[in-house]
């Protein structure tokens, strides 16, 4: 499979791989709901003084980004935290918000307009009107569909107690995405009690989707890692083999032309593996913030990254968090405003202006 699953991503992609430079700012730690593989929910009490980050500190966080070359504003935060959390409901409404998509939209509002990052919003499921209302400030956003495996969210199931978990939820947020012409990223998580064939299933559904829209720009294949004091905490990490074989599998099922991800974060200093099995992407990289959802497993530095992407034979490029595709050549993807704006931080390839000589070497 691997054998097949590379030759196809050399085919579609060549032998070029992208990351994007990125700082990753947790909105708000609180959620309605309980994944049992989640280390980054967190309840009030537990969050103390920060129940939300505040629009001062979301622009400290983006403007450090910026200046060591950041591009791509990473949201990502709990779903829904006023629907189980009064003291959620008073901190936004105290300061005229509805509710924590209504915060955010102002937040990534902020940010497009006083920084050069571009925000990309992963809070979740979302209705049509809650997206469509991020959506100018966003050239992309991003759900995991997780899996499509009714088990998971059965009795003893990583999502009973995840609603937003329900595989027809996710779906219809991605639907969604594809009628507003949105850019978005989504991916599997695997190792939580998924087969080979839930995940199969899970990006055939994937596939099914971007047929219709066109509008999957990337999807990750995420493993699982065991988290202390989460109700998975003695489960055991997804291993190399299973993620090989998925990677593998979500090439040969998603074609040549498709964006495959893995995070290198997540699997200690072998991950350059995952270039044999067809991957072009790493995904988001921070020289700043840690990934607030793998907290205990840091990113390689860029100088790391580079020398072992180049080692297996392949580029190193920075990417914006749109990929070129939904840009370069046509302009359906993006409200006029944004378009501009994503161009501008563009060479003429569409990957980031200036190329990997920002990030890396003598600067
Ligand atoms: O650092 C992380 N970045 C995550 N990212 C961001 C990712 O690393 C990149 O920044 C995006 O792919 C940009 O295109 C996600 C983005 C999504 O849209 C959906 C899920 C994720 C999940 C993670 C994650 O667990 N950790
Ligand atoms: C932001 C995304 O991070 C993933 N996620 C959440 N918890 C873990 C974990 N313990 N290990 C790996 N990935 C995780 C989920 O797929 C979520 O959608
Ligand atoms: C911190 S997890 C990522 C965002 C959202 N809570 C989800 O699970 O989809
Ligand atoms: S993974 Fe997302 S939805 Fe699940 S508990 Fe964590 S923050 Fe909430």
């Amino acid at each position: 499979m691997v054998e097949a699953s590379g030759a196809m991503r050399d085919g579609g992609k060549g032998r070029t791989v992208s990351f994007s430079p990125k700082v990753f700012i947790p909105l708000t730690h609180m959620c309605r709901d309980f994944c049992g593989y989640c280390i980054f929910r967190k309840t009030p009490e537990q969050a103390g003084d920060t129940l939300y980050m505040t629009p001062e500190q979301v622009l400290d966080v983006a403007k450090a980004g910026q200046k060591l070359g950041c591009t791509e504003a990473l949201f990502t935060l709990g779903e829904r935290p006023e629907q189980r959390y009064p003291e959620a409901k008073e901190w936004l409404e105290h300061r005229g918000f509805k509710s924590t998509l209504e915060y955010l939209t102002y937040v990534n509002r902020l940010v497009l307009e006083e920084t050069t990052l571009l925000p990309h919003a992963n809070p979740g499921t979302m209705s049509r009107r809650e997206m469509a209302a991020l959506q100018p400030y966003n050239p992309s956003m991003g759900l995991m569909l997780e899996s499509t495996s009714a088990v998971l969210y059965g009795p003893g199931g990583a999502h009973e107690f995840a609603p937003s978990k329900r595989p027809r939820v996710r779906l219809r947020t991605i639907e969604l995405a594809g009628e507003l012409r949105l850019p978005f990223t989504t991916g599997i998580l695997i190792g939580i009690g998924d087969t080979r064939e839930d995940r199969i299933e899970s990006l055939l559904a994937i596939r099914d989707l971007h047929r219709r829209f066109e509008h999957v720009q990337e999807v990750i294949v995420q493993n699982f890692r065991a988290k202390p004091g989460t109700a998975m905490s003695d489960r055991l990490d997804a291993d190399t083999i299973e993620l090989l074989w998925s990677v593998a599998a979500a090439r040969l099922i998603l074609g040549p032309d498709a964006n495959v991800q893995v995070p290198p974060n997540l699997s200690a200093d072998n991950y350059q593996i995952y270039l044999d099995a067809g991957i072009n992407d790493w995904g988001g990289v921070s020289p700043l913030t840690i990934d607030f959802v793998n907290p205990e497993a840091p990113w390689p530095a860029l100088e790391h990254l580079k020398e072992q992407t180049e080692a297996a034979g392949f580029e190193l490029k920075p990417r914006l968090p749109v990929y070129p595709e939904y840009f370069l050549t046509t302009g359906k993807y993006m409200p006029e405003g944004l378009l501009t704006k994503v161009r501008a931080l563009a060479g003429n390839d569409g990957y980031v202006q200036g190329g990997i000589q920002r990030y890396v070497g003598n600067n």
